[in-house]
């Protein structure tokens, strides 16, 4: 799956990935009236409203991007019924062609992190048959446990051509507590990029490993230094946009070839109808939205190419 979102990128000329995490807040009146009036208001209305709304953004962009990445957090907030709107959206938008970065962290003691693994990228053994739970192309794995919580999805990705992007310096505010320690005289963060690095050359693809990592737009000297720690590991780039992140900054977190990157905008792209700056598209239009803020972020990061 490393080649094809690779082949994406190239082709669209796009490191980027939409974030897929819906809020009702966002979920324009129209989509949740329609919704409501057919489920009520329940976990089932509010599960629909948002698969609405996820299929017009995917309609109205799937032909600029790569890849989306949908963060279960927000679907999971409406139980099983989210869930099951999590699934759909994946479906679909792997039916555009799309490649799906599934923002589920998980990472466990290793009987676990199989299951996590075997869940949302493999296939589960039911007697003689197997069945996908769900339908990811990549998971972020959490490390904190170390080797053996990762090992399992390292396996599942070897029999499934799959991936991961592993933790190693999150964008938000208090990153720092832990992963900035030293240990050694050396960052936590840089330590983990290590094992990113180690772990990958054991599940390679062309150029790139089957294990990715992320680290956030809101520490680019730190990107600088993790790209060379991890030369051949894609980073999944969160914190542009909405957590202040910006394009002018992101360069050092690309290889020489242009590539080893794809940035991740959520609010940024899904909201854009709700900033004053694309308010003239109204709600009804919310999707022409999304696809004009996607347009906008691909020539803003053209910036970052400015070395
Ligand atoms: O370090 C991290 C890891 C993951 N995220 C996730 O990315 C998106 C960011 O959303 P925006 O609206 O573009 O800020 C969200 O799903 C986070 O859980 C991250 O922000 N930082």
């Amino acid at each position: 799956m490393i080649n094809q979102l690779v082949k994406n990128i190239k082709k669209l000329d796009a490191p980027i990935v939409v974030g897929l995490d819906p809020m009702l807040s966002y979920v324009p009146e129209h989509i949740q009236k329609a919704a409501f009036d057919e489920y009520g208001e329940t976990l089932e209305g509010a599960a629909e409203a948002i698969w609405q709304y996820n299929k017009g953004i995917i309609d109205s962009t799937y032909d600029l991007i790569p890849a989306v990445k949908p963060q279960i957090a927000m679907y999971e907030q409406f139980g099983v019924p989210g869930l099951a709107a999590f699934q759909k959206t994946c479906e679909y938008a792997k039916s555009k062609g799309l490649v799906i970065i599934g923002d589920i962290k998980r990472g466990d003691i290793g009987s676990t992190s199989k299951a996590y693994a075997v869940g949302h990228l493999g296939q589960v053994q039911i007697g003689d048959k197997k069945f996908s739970g769900f339908c990811e192309d990549f998971v972020t794995v959490n490390p904190y446990l170390g080797s053996d919580g990762v090992r399992p999805f390292m396996e599942v990705c070897k029999e499934e051509k799959k991936g991961i992007f592993v933790l190693v310096k999150t964008s938000n505010p208090s990153s720092g507590e832990f992963q900035d320690q030293e240990i050694n005289g050396r960052p936590l963060y840089e330590l983990v990029a290590e094992k990113v690095a180690s772990w990958g050359e054991e599940v390679m693809g062309d150029d790139y490993s089957y294990v990715g990592a992320v680290v956030g737009a809101t520490y680019p000297k730190m990107g600088e230094i993790l790209r060379k720690v991890m030369p051949k590991s894609y980073i999944l780039v969160p914190g542009y946009g909405a957590q202040g992140g910006q394009a002018k900054d992101l360069a050092p977190f690309f290889n020489e070839d242009g590539l080893g990157a794809i940035v991740n905008s959520s609010r940024g792209i899904i909201c854009a109808y709700q900033q004053e700056k694309y308010s003239s598209f109204g709600a009804e239009n919310y999707a022409d939205a999304s696809r004009q803020a996607v347009l906008d972020m691909k020539e803003d990061l053209k910036q970052a190419f400015v070395r």
